[in-house]
């Protein structure tokens, strides 16, 4: 530090993640390293989830190690009894555009000290737009691939290219061709769920494809990925946004860099739901690699007959299965009732655990667990790379059917049960996965865990990309 000049201030930034446990758990994490880098950070939760977090992730305390660190809450614009989950959690986007966005300004007008950037999710486009209009610096990130971020980009080029609307079940194998990079292997059913509209003024597909391309805008994108997985699909996204910071695996980057600061790798877990931990004494009993790990992350909601397929299939497949059944994730008259079939409670008994919620990352680096069968979230799939544990994926919406189509076709990490829903299919799949293919997966998985281990050692690519965010935050806010 020079002599008589004065240290300038820590940039206070304010980050603000889409209300859903996938981006809140990936956002808190990079909010917990840039105040490991020395900013001031307010992380701005739904008032909705910051109560969850109080409960079930010692939040705040666990962050009072931090000067500045602050979280602030605000309303998402739904009532409190809504699920914000299954077929009404779209709605989250209109209740936010209109209520939310008023009160994120007037909180930005008031904030002492004043926000220097903002790191907003690039799916809320009001965070762009208030900061636009108040004139401070943003940078968006988005907790998705880059391959759902590159197919949003390119819907308006697909409705020009007449490949959408998709018409009907018949025309799901139809092959897309107007999404660069992903010529050889994209069909219809591999688009993102909101693609199968039927009407092309359909506001859910004609948002993403908008929100996308203003996002771009902004004066950067940080995204959970790392090269080594998508680079062809970054390069052509730096085509129209040069200024991407691709700092993943980002449960692997946060232990890289708090052992690090601490001396100690730790995990940062921001659950909104109570964590059963009696399933890691199970796991503990459990032979190596020979448990399939169940879980289809925080917001799908399955009918009884598709929980009821899933059962059988799992026990038939005669593998040890630990499953995540969330409360609020069985539509119907809910699970183990008195009239669970005999075979389903002997073969769970014998074979099965089931919990609520579970401590994700833990489970899928334990020893015992050999597979995953995911909806394919971002989150939960980047963090099954990390660990090098094969998938069977089973997407539910939104960018799950891209992401399973990559680690199916491309990345070859595992197989793609899209559209399917049938015990027998499961079965068969579940030992492919376990058994009859597991050399390959596991050969392919483990490959891909080592790349990404790397990508956040110290002067890895995304380790580095995480440095040049935070010079670039600094210089912004000057
Ligand atoms: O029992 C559990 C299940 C899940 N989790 C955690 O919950 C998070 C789930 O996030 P995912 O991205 O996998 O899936 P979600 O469905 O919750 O996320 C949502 O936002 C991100 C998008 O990619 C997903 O498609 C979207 O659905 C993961 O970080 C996972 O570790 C637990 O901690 N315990």
């Amino acid at each position: 530090m020079e002599p008589g000049k004065s240290q300038a201030p820590s940039p206070h930034i304010l980050i603000f993640p889409l209300p859903i446990q996938g981006p809140v758990n990936a956002m808190l994490k990079l909010a917990e390293l840039c105040a490991t880098a020395g900013l001031k950070v307010t992380f701005l939760n739904s008032e909705y989830n910051h109560s969850r977090l109080v409960r079930f992730a010692n939040i705040p305390s666990r962050f009072d190690k931090y000067p500045g660190f602050e979280f602030r809450t605000i309303s998402d614009g739904l009532p409190g009894d809504h699920s914000r989950s299954g077929n009404r959690f779209m709605e989250i986007f209109e209740a936010m555009n209109i209520r939310t966005k008023p009160l994120l300004k007037d909180m930005l007008v008031e904030m002492i000290p004043p926000v220097d950037c903002i790191i907003g999710d690039g799916i809320l486009e009001f965070v762009l737009d208030v900061a636009n209009e108040l004139g401070i610096p943003i940078i968006n990130c988005r907790t998705i691939g880059a391959c759902f971020l590159w197919s949003n980009y390119s819907i308006p080029d697909m409705i020009e290219a007449g490949e959408l609307p998709i018409k009907g079940s018949e025309d799901m194998d139809r092959p897309i061709t107007a999404v660069p990079g992903m010529e050889k292997f994209l069909r219809c059913r591999d688009l993102p769920s909101f693609c199968r509209a039927s009407n092309m003024s359909d506001s859910t597909l004609l948002r993403y494809g908008t929100v996308t391309r203003k996002s771009f805008t902004a004066s950067g994108v940080i995204l959970n990925t790392f090269e080594e997985l998508e680079g062809p699909i970054l390069s052509q996204i730096r085509s129209k946004c040069p200024n991407v910071y691709t700092i993943g695996p980002l449960n692997e980057h946060f232990k890289t860099r708090m052992s690090l600061e601490n001396g100690v790798s730790s995990q940062s877990s921001n659950y909104f739901w109570e964590v059963d931990r009696s399933c890691m004494s199970w796991l503990d009993r459990q032979p190596n690699q020979s448990v399939v790990y169940v879980s289809f992350g925080s917001i799908a909601v399955m009918s009884d007959e598709q929980i009821m397929e899933f059962w059988h299939g799992l026990v038939n497949s005669k593998r040890r299965f630990l499953w995540v059944v969330r409360p609020d994730s069985v539509a119907g008259k809910g699970f183990q009732g008195e009239d669970t079939p005999k075979e389903l409670v002997e073969g769970t008994k014998d074979r099965g655990y089931i919990v609520g919620w579970a401590a994700q990352e833990e489970v899928l680096s334990h020893r015992a667990v050999g597979g995953f069968l995911t909806h394919s979230g971002w989150n939960s799939t980047m963090e099954s790379i990390v660990a090098g544990v094969p998938m069977l994926c089973w997407p539910y919406f939104a960018d799950q059917q891209l992401n399973s189509r990559f680690v199916g076709e491309v990345w070859k990490l595992g197989i793609d049960m899209k559209d399917v829903c049938d015990r027998k299919v499961v079965e068969k799949m579940v030992n492919d996965l376990m058994v009859e293919r597991k050399d390959e997966f596991v050969k392919s998985a483990a490959a891909m865990a080592s790349l990404a281990k790397d990508c956040v050692s110290v002067g890895g690519p995304s380790y580095c990309n995480f440095d040049r965010l935070i010079e670039d935050i600094k210089t912004i806010s000057l």
